[in-house]
């Protein structure tokens, strides 16, 4: 692998009461990348990235940021890092461009008008550049965010939970537009506990729960690796249990004993099916309807955090 756009090695962080919300983190963030890491609530996602922002210091371990060590050398470190908060931090009464432009300012970079007008035009907020932040929609707001942490051209985007609590044309425009920030070159890190957006939009997911990174995974490999698929047949007479001589195959009844259920692992060479319905046909067992379907990220996800009963 080339060296990394990003280098998180050994990161633990114990807050002052004693909790500890990461675990000894390990991670490399490929240049040009989408990467999505993917938790439930007070997994540690926010806490991470507060750290490579430079928010939170963490207890141990060390980060390195387009070859700065972003503890030692904060600023270069940070300047190459957009961050898109999760809570909206504007000045309402500001105007889109005045907050744009002053975001810039922040980094010490030159005034670049050409660049902000770019970054307004690609979010579609140019025609709104002289309304005041507070008669903006919401999701006017969330782009103000995200032009806000792309005025001063960082190399690398974090967003935090970037579609927490939008309507769906939303998170689709977000996600068009996270695609369009890739394609112009920008490594791009999002945390979200939404399964459907990493599947949507990551090239490689980090499942992280209870301050441990699980694993780290690319996308299409993990949704195999994993993947398990269902066999569902919908039964003529519905079955009380699933009857004795079947035990060779992960069975279970479901929908009242309507369906019986058949899950396999589809990257096996044999999947059991023909063999299972052989069987069936031996126990005069029939059925009207067969349907299959394939596990989702978010079976996977649910797998690994043990929630599922
Ligand atoms: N300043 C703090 N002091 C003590 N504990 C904290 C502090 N900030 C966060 N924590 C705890 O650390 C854990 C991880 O929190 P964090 O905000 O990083 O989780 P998260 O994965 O971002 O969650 P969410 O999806 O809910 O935003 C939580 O248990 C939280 O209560």
């Amino acid at each position: 692998m080339p060296e990394p756009i990003l280098a998180v090695a050994g990161v633990s962080k114990t807050y002052k009461g004693g909790f500890t919300a990461l675990h000894h983190v390990d991670l490399a963030i490929r240049k040009g990348e989408i990467f999505a890491l993917l938790g439930p609530n007070g997994a540690g996602k926010t806490t991470l990235i507060s750290i490579i922002c430079g928010i939170v210091t963490p207890s141990s371990g060390t980060i390195t940021v387009a070859g700065h060590d972003a503890l030692g050398d904060y600023k270069a470190a940070r300047r190459r890092i957009g961050l898109v908060p999760q809570e909206l931090s504007v000045d309402m009464f500001e105007t889109v461009l005045a907050t744009v432009t002053f975001s810039r300012r922040l980094f010490g970079h030159p005034a670049n008008p050409a660049h902000i007008e770019r970054v307004l035009r690609d979010l579609s907020l140019w025609d709104k550049r002289n309304t005041k932040i507070m008669a903006l929609s919401g999701g006017m707001k969330r782009r103000v965010l995200i032009a806000k942490a792309l005025a001063h051209e960082p190399e690398i985007l974090f967003l935090d939970e970037p579609t927490a609590g939008v309507d769906v044309a939303l998170r689709r425009d977000m996600w068009k537009l996270v695609h369009g920030l890739r394609e112009q070159g920008t490594t791009i890190i999002l945390t979200t506990h939404y399964i459907e957006e990493a599947e949507e939009m990551a090239d490689r997911v980090g499942v992280i729960d209870k301050g441990r990174l699980l694993l780290v995974e690319e996308k299409a490999a993990l949704m195999h690796k994993l993947g398990k698929r269902e066999l569902d047949l919908t039964l003529v007479e519905p079955l009380a249990a699933v009857p004795p001589g079947l035990e060779r195959w992960q069975l279970s009844l479901v929908n009242d004993g309507k369906v019986l259920r058949y899950v396999f692992d589809a990257t096996e060479e044999h999947t059991g099916i023909p063999s299972l319905l052989r069987a069936l046909a031996e126990q005069s067992i029939s059925f009207k309807d067969l349907e299959t379907s394939k596990s989702s990220l978010e079976d996977i996800f649910v797998d690994l955090v043990g929630e599922r009963a």
